[in-house]
């Protein structure tokens, strides 16, 4: 079973009766923080025997002193045959009111404790603990395996507003509910009586009757040297049997005192199992420490958040589970593909893969790569592999490496398509290292291993034409990707730059579409968006999304993008053509790794054309005015000097630090942005040396001549693109 599965099953099934211990404790959570308000703590330092001294002063007849976990002191006593109990005030003994152990109904205590059903409830109650110990360490997993490591633990959180909600009070709670699971289990333990708290028998202690009055309280050398901070209790001896002794329960264990000499007649040091149990209820109750009875309630009631949540997530990762259609059986397929996804979209690819190859009469087979394998009818095996966290396999095939590696090799062709982000500094990092593991073993290929780009239909549908050739078979890959459900976004201004002899290009702006709480829970409509994120437009004709890069972000309140006019391009026409008040239907695509992380470091902006968009965005939203340096390639600043009254208004207002152009079409322009970057050499390396972070967006050409600019200019600091990419601060937004 997957730390997965274990996470989803747990969390959907115990996790439901855990919400009503998480909202009971939340309720109980209340009690310390009233006792806390009801009366005066007693001053740690202050010694045992003065305190007892004042209380018996105003109340001769009491029988038990006790100091509450909160720092009052409460005094049993009987009034007749009534009893009492009242706080103190430890300053004087005056008696301020009465006490009561809790205000709330008992049965809330009981629902916590053993969910109402008395000794089988409190097994109940200890099972569920131990169930959402494990559910917290599997969240602890996936949370690591998501993020990509402890590194990139607070990176933003990406998804609908339930896997928000989930993932992000997760990573504030997660220690907390832990701890709450095991000291509840600790807890359990002893009222399960699965361990003893105590020595089991008392001593046989009495007071030596000598003729003496008794010592007044005052007088008592042990309680002379004994700090209120560590009294749990003390019982007064009774006047009617002399013999009786005092009985002082403190952390540290339990003494008897001479109530003649004022000696200590026996002591039972605490054990360990009561001063473990001890801890474990002052973590589990926050009695003594109000402000940690506000956290534990708090995180109690969040426990429903999570199962909310977590079911709303459960139930998005059902419709959207591979249905792969028209498989056949293993045994006979002469064509095997494997897959290994985590958001499912590579299972997409799969089924068309396998839907154009059926037509040329193979009998194809679609499954996990964990189930990888070939039988005797095996004639090819495609392995079609997603990328997530630092290079790593996706969750369900995290052992399939391993076992292929142990696998002899056969002759059957194993070819791999990695689906990844150029983005991340391991692009296709787990395809890599199985197309490697393959060759190693000596498992052939039919075509060289190929990367798609964040889901690219396009370069899907080329490698389709060099798969075709390879097989010498006519074959289509026409992806039609499961785009998430779309949003129709209204345009609202736009700003047309005549291309003149090259191609037009309008930045465009839309209206942000108002949208109900209930939508955003279930990840409908448009999803929270950043620059820099992509929007995914879907032209009228085509399921075949366009992916645009933002230029605004959600705070903006509007979304922005540039579009250049592309040579029968169906999308990129479509929306030059849209007139005012026109709309478009789309979703947002988010793009984690181009996100500029939250630090006060110097930002290097790299882009040329309108690949300037996102970086626009960047700007845009510098309210800090934290150092932003950006260097714009483009031909002609007459024609295509996108954002230009924008930047110039940004540098203006300090949003903008400073603003570098090379335009390649006009004479004395500075040519290529590269060009740029290695006039400005100097001033690069020092930013690097700061600790600058790069981000670089427009077309493949630029992108490389970037990077050899750049790793020409940080030679002399020993580093290189690479390396700044593989530290997370050089990114690449490349169309
Ligand atoms: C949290 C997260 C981490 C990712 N990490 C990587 C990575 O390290 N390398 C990479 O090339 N792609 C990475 N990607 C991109 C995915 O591999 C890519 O989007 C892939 O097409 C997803 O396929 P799937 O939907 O089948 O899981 C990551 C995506 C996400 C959401």
């Amino acid at each position: 079973m997957t730390w997965k599965a274990i996470h989803r099953w747990l969390g959907l099934t115990v996790g439901s009766l855990a919400v009503v211990l998480g909202v009971t404790g939340a309720v109980l959570a209340i009690d310390p923080v009233q006792q806390a308000w009801q009366a005066p703590a007693a001053p740690g330092d202050l010694p045992v025997a003065t305190l007892v001294d004042r209380v018996l002063r105003t109340v001769p007849d009491a029988e038990e002193i006790r100091h509450l976990p909160s720092g009052a002191i409460v005094v049993f006593s009987f009034v007749g045959d009534q009893p009492q109990a009242s706080y103190v005030d430890p300053a004087d003994g005056r008696v301020l009111g009465a006490w009561q152990a809790s205000a709330l109904p008992r049965w809330v205590k009981n629902l916590h404790r053993s969910l109402l059903l008395g000794d089988a409830g409190r097994w109940g109650a200890a099972g569920i603990a131990l169930a959402m110990g494990l559910v917290c360490a599997s969240a602890l997993v996936l949370l690591l395996r998501r993020m990509g490591g402890w590194r990139r633990l607070t990176a933003r959180v990406r998804g609908s507003l339930a896997q928000r909600l989930h993932v992000v009070t997760g990573r504030v709670v997660l220690v907390v509910l832990s701890l709450t699971s095991l000291t509840a289990l600790t807890m359990s333990a002893s009222t399960l009586g699965w361990v003893a708290l105590d020595a089991g028998t008392e001593p046989d202690a009495l007071s030596v009757v000598t003729g003496q009055p008794a010592l007044p309280a005052a007088q008592l050398a042990t309680l002379q040297g004994m700090a209120v901070r560590d009294l749990r209790k003390l019982n007064v001896p009774g006047t009617t049997d002399p013999e009786d002794t005092w009985t002082v329960a403190t952390a540290q264990g339990q003494g008897w005192i001479d109530r003649y000499s004022g000696q200590l007649l026996a002591w039972q040091q605490a054990t360990v199992a009561q001063r473990v149990y001890d801890l474990a209820v002052v973590l589990h109750t926050g009695e003594s420490a109000w402000p940690w009875a506000v956290v534990l309630g708090l995180v109690g009631a969040s426990v429903l958040l999570f199962w909310l949540s977590g079911v709303v997530i459960w139930w998005q990762a059902r419709r959207q589970a591979p249905k792969i259609t028209g498989n056949s059986p293993l045994a006979q397929a002469d064509v095997l593909i494997y897959v290994a996804s985590e958001g499912g979209s590579t299972w997409g690819f799969a089924q068309t893969l396998q839907d154009a190859l059926r037509p040329l009469g193979l009998r194809v087979h679609t499954s996990a790569l964990e189930n990888f394998q070939t039988t005797a009818a095996t004639r090819q095996v495609f392995v079609l592999a997603a990328t997530y966290g630092e290079g790593q396999a996706p969750a369900h095939a995290s052992h399939a490496l391993a076992r292929i590696a142990k696998l002899k090799a056969g002759a059957v062709p194993v070819t791999v398509l990695g689906f990844g982000d150029r983005q991340f500094p391991a692009f296709c990092g787990f395809a890599k290292v199985l197309d490697q593991t393959l060759r190693a073993r000596g498992w052939p290929s039919l075509l060289p291993l190929e990367c798609i780009h964040q889901q690219s239909s396009q370069q899907f549908a080329r490698w389709g034409l060099a798969l075709a050739q390879a097989l010498g078979k006519p074959l289509v890959l026409e992806h039609v990707p499961r785009v998430p459900s779309t949003t129709t976004l209204t345009l609202i201004e736009r700003r047309d730059y005549n291309g003149g002899a090259g191609p037009a290009t309008a930045i465009l702006r839309f209206a942000w579409p108002a949208q109900r709480l209930g939508e955003r829970l279930r990840g409908q409509g448009l999803a929270r968006f950043a620059a820099g994120d992509l929007v995914g437009i879907l032209p009228p004709g085509s399921a075949v999304p366009r992916y645009y890069s933002l230029a605004s972000g959600q705070q903006d309140g509007f979304l922005e993008i540039c579009v250049r006019q592309m040579a029968g391009g169906l999308c990129s026409t479509h929306l030059l053509g849209l007139k005012l008040g026109d709309s478009v239907t789309a979703f947002i695509r988010a793009n984690p790794g181009f996100a500029l992380p939250r630090t006060r470091r110097p930002v290097l902006l790299i882009g040329a054309g309108t690949g300037v968009a996102p970086l626009a965005g960047f700007i845009r939203r510098n309210d800090r005015h934290r150092p932003m340096h950006l260097y714009f390639g483009g031909r002609d600043p007459a024609r295509d000097f996108y954002f230009g009254p924008d930047i110039q208004r940004w540098l203006a207002q300090g949003r903008l630090t400073t603003l570098h152009t090379a335009f390649s079409r006009v004479p004395d322009g500075g040519g290529y942005v590269q060009d740029a970057l290695r006039r400005d050499a100097e001033q690069l390396r020092e930013q690097v040396a700061r600790g600058a972070i790069v981000r670089v967006c427009g077309g493949r050409a630029m992108a490389q001549g970037v990077t050899e600019a750049l790793d020409a200019v940080l030679a002399p600091l020993q580093l290189s693109v690479a390396q700044l990419k593989a530290s997370e601060r050089y990114a690449e937004d490349i169309f």
